[in-house]
């Protein structure tokens, strides 16, 4: 499975051990990549029977039913996963990721580089994952890195072809992290955008939220590429006014994310969305959609972050105020096409 090794690298090398932190859908597969790539796992979690069926069998049927892992550890004690581990990979819903790294913070290795792959921002504090992580760790930029692009878990757990982008403000730290999650169905590209590339994979999951609100009410394929391409339109506006790279809005991290996350019905914001639409109650929707849907909280975040910069983001505003009850669904279309005439390319 793993990728042609580079040619510098030098063939008795011990395989890298990584921690992996969150044994939900996305923790677990992205363990499943890394022990692909030949890096020595060790995958985290609360759940015991979850992670003992880890260790002992290989499998974890609660988050990903019928799929063999290949050989890896797992544990509830976080010292176990840390110990040694060069790589620590965090996969917990984004609101309680402070929380989580805060009580680990001493067994993290003084070295270790520490790699988000969640796509949320804080509630309260509006930071994205990669600020949460320096924060809590007191890491510098070098040793933070993010991984974001098209990669809906469960395809990835049946090997199926796709491709990501592994972002740190240190082109050597991404490329270290790229190598270690390369296989022959998971091609990483490195980016120093890690403001961009976060922001991708945060408000994709809002226009997420309201393509699938589109679908449950019946809506089809001219509405969803509207709200693909004017989100982008959005994610852009915002990123640029934090300092991010244009063309990252283009590439796997943005393009890629976003087309993923709003067409397939895999995606949990996408499913929220749907059953939201089709008229069950925010608390009911959530229920029926299982797992972390992030964009119903972040939607919160970055619409404070986009008012923080004068950026105007009428997707993300909309969603917001359907969320809060402060604007019925059935107005939502109405009141976007309504906002006064503007050219497409004026920004
Ligand atoms: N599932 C997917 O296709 C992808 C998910 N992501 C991102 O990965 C992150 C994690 O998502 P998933 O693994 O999909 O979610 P999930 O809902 O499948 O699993 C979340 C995991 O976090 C654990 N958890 C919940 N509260 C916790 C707490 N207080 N402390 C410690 N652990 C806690 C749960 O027990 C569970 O194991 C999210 O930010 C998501 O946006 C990114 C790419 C793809
Ligand atoms: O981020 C994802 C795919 O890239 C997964 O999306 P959901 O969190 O909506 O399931």
């Amino acid at each position: 499975m793993s990728a042609p090794a580079p040619l510098s690298a030098p063939l008795t090398a011990a395989p890298t051990k990584v921690a992996v932190l969150g044994a939900g859908s996305m923790g677990t597969t992205f363990a499943m990549v890394l022990a692909d790539a030949g890096c020595d796992v060790t995958l985290w979690g609360r759940d015991a029977a979850v992670l003992d069926a880890v260790d002992r069998t290989h499998r974890n049927e609660k988050y990903l039913p019928g799929v063999q892992l290949p050989a890896m550890h797992g544990t509830t004690d976080p010292a176990v996963a840390l110990q040694g581990a060069s790589i620590v990979v965090v996969s917990v819903p984004s609101q309680v990721a402070r929380a989580t790294l805060a009580s680990m913070k001493d067994l993290v290795e003084p070295d270790a580089v520490v790699v988000s792959l969640m796509k949320g921002v804080e509630l309260g504090t509006d930071k994205r994952m990669s600020q949460v992580i320096a924060e809590v760790l007191d890491l510098p930029d070098e040793r933070v890195a993010i991984v974001s692009g098209p990669n809906l878990a469960p395809e990835i757990a049946e090997r199926q072809p796709t491709a990501t982008v592994v972002a740190s403000r240190s082109e050597a730290t991404a490329q270290r992290v790229a190598a270690a999650c390369w296989t022959g169905y998971f091609r990483p590209y490195t980016n120093t955008d890690v403001v961009g590339v976060e922001l991708c994979g945060a408000v994709k999951n809002i226009i997420a939220l309201a393509a699938g609100m589109a679908q449950g009410r019946g809506f089809g394929w001219n509405t969803i590429a509207t709200l693909i391409t004017r989100g982008l339109v959005e994610i852009t506006r915002l990123g640029l006014a934090l300092g991010a790279d244009a063309a990252t809005f283009s590439g796997l991290a943005g393009m890629g994310d976003l087309t993923a996350t709003c067409a397939s019905p895999l995606s949990r914001n996408h499913r929220l969305g749907k059953h939201f639409g089709e008229g069950l109650t925010l608390e009911e929707a959530i229920a029926a959609t299982g797992g972390t849907a992030e964009g119903v909280k972040s939607s919160q975040s970055v619409l404070e972050l986009a008012r923080a910069h004068d950026v105007e983001m009428p997707i993300t505003a909309g969603v917001v105020d359907v969320l809060a009850g402060k604007l019925p669904l059935s107005e939502l279309a109405a009141t976007l096409l309504a906002r006064p005439q503007k050219s497409e390319v004026a920004g």
